[in-house]
């Protein structure tokens, strides 16, 4: 131990533990305590700062963790808002100990750079000496590093709190950590947070199984039923034949000690086949279902089917993924994007047709950004352009043209995407006076601005939309037919939210990324898919908004939904989609052609019925 200077309490105590001695701190500090100084060779009594990495190196460590940082950021946003104002600080470090990001208190910054807890920050044990992140990186298990745990002297007014995050086959992807700056000296103060930063951890592990998974059944694993679905313990992702395709962390401790999961059949693990996974769905199981482990034990388990299509099937072509991440298999919106994909890059102009805010404007980007065009998507709202702006907005004006004209001049949106995109939003209401200039830009391809002599040629692909019909604005001579005849090359009709057959894919992925990412009950979802969604996928995300707001963290109940949505539990209980429209026929049948009783009969209300006949071509029964 020569060279080891013995300064202290603390030092004396770090020396005699790795000499072999044993002292009250717990099993995962004392072994830290002898990595450092048998295995790293570190010196207890000379302070070893963590190093902040250069801005440079901070970046490329960042872009090496780009699946790591956006695997965690929600449910690190999520976790911070709890902690908030409590002298906590989180960090989130790569699988080498650099912070890689970090949210804290903006008062604390002077404190919080001088106990080195920013981004940049390095944490390998081998450096700094026993702490959170490093003792989690070198175990690959949960540990909290309490004051005098720390190997430095220098680290031991931190209290820190670090949990590993691993991705869906089980690597460490990275460490989260909660250090407090000024912990109380009971470490008993922190038992709380090591749960819910375990429960962070399991959370955010999850919502990855969830999205890197959309292909696949996910079962998810709890000891107890009552948690199934609000935060089960453990979940693993199972393919079409029946394989384990991914996995939680937690999930490990069902196969028995040291025994893999992924690839391995799921017969192999417990005593059920794929064929059982479908009855453990909330729409086929009647109980909770429980499972026999293979290696012992039982757990309960809730199934939920997969909610993207399948892969794409070899005869299928292969559409760019801004147009494939559209849709979640709704037959409408594929076919749809099978069409956009075929002109993406020709002189053919689209328009997008649909109800206000089914995402015509998002489908319009989908396609510049599938398409290889390389300049701008400029979008121009042509409901909204004040009158006296619009020529000088479009088509822009030379130095001076004209009383307060600016004296550089102004290039216009027309020319702005030159090379790339005009996305034309409410084109139905484009003043006739505009068309007939819009119709020669698109004719001959060049604009001519205010006060310009010269056109200058403009290469863009033109996009337009409306929830409006266009032919019937022609029949009432508000609507230039030649430049409806430019326009409409290919038509493209969004269908509403409440039609689309991926409305839970919908709904899922925008709660995803709704800040908070709410989560709803079965009961709760079961009420979404019936609901008619007026305003469509904007109206999503509002209750997406809402609901993260009022009901921060917890699991969305019928009961936390607004009232147009909420009532109609009493007419309303299956979600449309899970009868086929040939069972409707049958029960239309059935029911003499009382389309009320065949409602009630399906589950359904009546306009819902009647909406789903009309959708099939058999609406004329009713
Ligand atoms: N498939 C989707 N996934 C996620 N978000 C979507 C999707 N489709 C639309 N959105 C979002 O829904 C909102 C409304 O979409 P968008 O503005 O494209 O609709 P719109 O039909 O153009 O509306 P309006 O008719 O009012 O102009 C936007 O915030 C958009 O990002």
């Amino acid at each position: 131990m020569a060279g080891i200077s013995n300064t202290g309490a603390h030092v004396l105590e770090v020396i005699g533990v790795a000499e072999g001695r044993n002292s009250g701190r717990d099993a995962d500090v004392l072994a830290s305590w002898r990595r450092c100084v048998n295995d790293h060779r570190l010196d207890p009594a000379r302070p070893s700062a963590p190093r902040i990495v250069t801005q440079r190196e901070l970046t490329q460590h960042r872009q090496d963790s780009e699946e790591l940082l956006s695997v965690a950021r929600h449910g690190m946003e999520d976790l911070y808002r709890r902690v908030n104002a409590m002298g906590y600080v989180l960090l989130l470090a790569n699988g080498r100990g650099v912070t890689v990001d970090s949210i804290g208190d903006a008062q604390l910054d002077r404190e919080l750079r001088h106990a080195g807890l920013i981004s940049g920050s390095e944490w390998d044990e081998s450096h700094v000496g026993t702490n959170g992140v490093g003792a989690c990186l070198a175990t690959g298990q949960a540990i909290t590093v309490h004051r005098g745990d720390h190997f430095d002297v220098a680290l031991t007014p931190l209290s820190c709190t670090a949990v590993p995050i691993h991705d869906t086959t089980g690597s460490l992807l990275g460490v989260l950590d909660l250090s407090h700056l000024q912990a109380p000296e009971d470490k008993m103060s922190q038992a709380l947070t090591l749960e819910v930063m375990k429960s962070c951890a399991r959370r955010i592990e999850m919502a990855n199984l969830v999205r890197r998974h959309r292909a696949d059944w996910i079962l998810r694993l709890h000891p107890s039923p009552d948690f199934l679905d609000v935060d089960p313990i453990a979940a693993l992702a199972i393919g079409a034949d029946g394989r384990i395709t991914g996995m939680t962390n937690n999930a490990l401790r069902l196969a028995g000690p040291g025994r893999p999961l992924i690839g391995r059949r799921i017969d192999e693990v417990f005593a059920c086949d794929i064929d059982d996974i479908p009855r453990l769905s909330r729409t086929q199981a009647q109980v909770e279902g429980c499972l026999e482990m293979q290696a012992g034990g039982r757990v309960f388990a809730r199934s939920v089917p997969p909610s993207a299509p399948p892969p794409r099937r070899a005869d299928q072509p292969e559409l760019p993924q801004p147009l494939r991440s559209i849709h979640g298999g709704d037959p409408a919106m594929r076919q749809l994007a099978l069409r956009a994909g075929k002109v993406l890059d020709r002189q053919i102009s689209v328009i997008l047709q649909g109800e206000t805010g089914t995402g015509k404007e998002y489908v319009a980007r989908a396609m510049h950004d599938a398409s290889r065009r390389r300049g701008s998507f400029v979008a121009i709202n042509c409901a909204a352009l004040p009158e006296a702006l619009i020529e000088s907005e479009l088509f822009g004006y030379v130095p001076n043209a004209f009383t307060g004209a600016h004296t550089r001049g102004k290039k216009g949106l027309i020319r702005e995407a030159h090379g790339g995109t005009l996305f034309l939003d409410e084109i139905g209401d484009m003043p006739l006076g505009l068309q007939a200039r819009l119709l020669r830009v698109l004719s001959e391809r060049e604009v001519l601005p205010v006060g310009a002599t010269r056109a200058e040629p403009v290469d863009i692909r033109v996009i337009s939309a409306t929830h409006r019909d266009l032919a019937g604005l022609v029949a009432q001579g508000q609507f230039r037919q030649d430049l409806l005849y430019r326009l409409n090359g290919l038509v493209l009709e969004i269908p509403p939210a409440r039609a689309r057959a991926d409305l839970e894919w919908l709904i899922e992925r925008i709660a995803a990324a709704t800040d908070g990412q709410p989560c709803f009950s079965p009961e709760a979802m079961a009420l979404l898919l019936c609901y008619d969604w007026p305003g469509n996928v904007r109206e999503i995300i509002n209750l997406c908004e809402l609901v993260s707001a009022m009901y921060d963290g917890a699991c969305v109940l019928p009961d936390h939904l607004p009232g147009a949505i909420a009532d109609r539990t009493a007419t309303t209980r299956l979600p449309a989609s899970t009868v086929s429209e040939d069972d409707l026929l049958q029960l239309l049948v059935e029911h003499g052609g009382n389309v009320s009783a065949a409602a009630r009969a399906a589950k359904i209300d009546r306009s819902t019925f009647y909406r789903r006949l009309r959708k099939s071509k058999i609406g004329t029964v009713a």
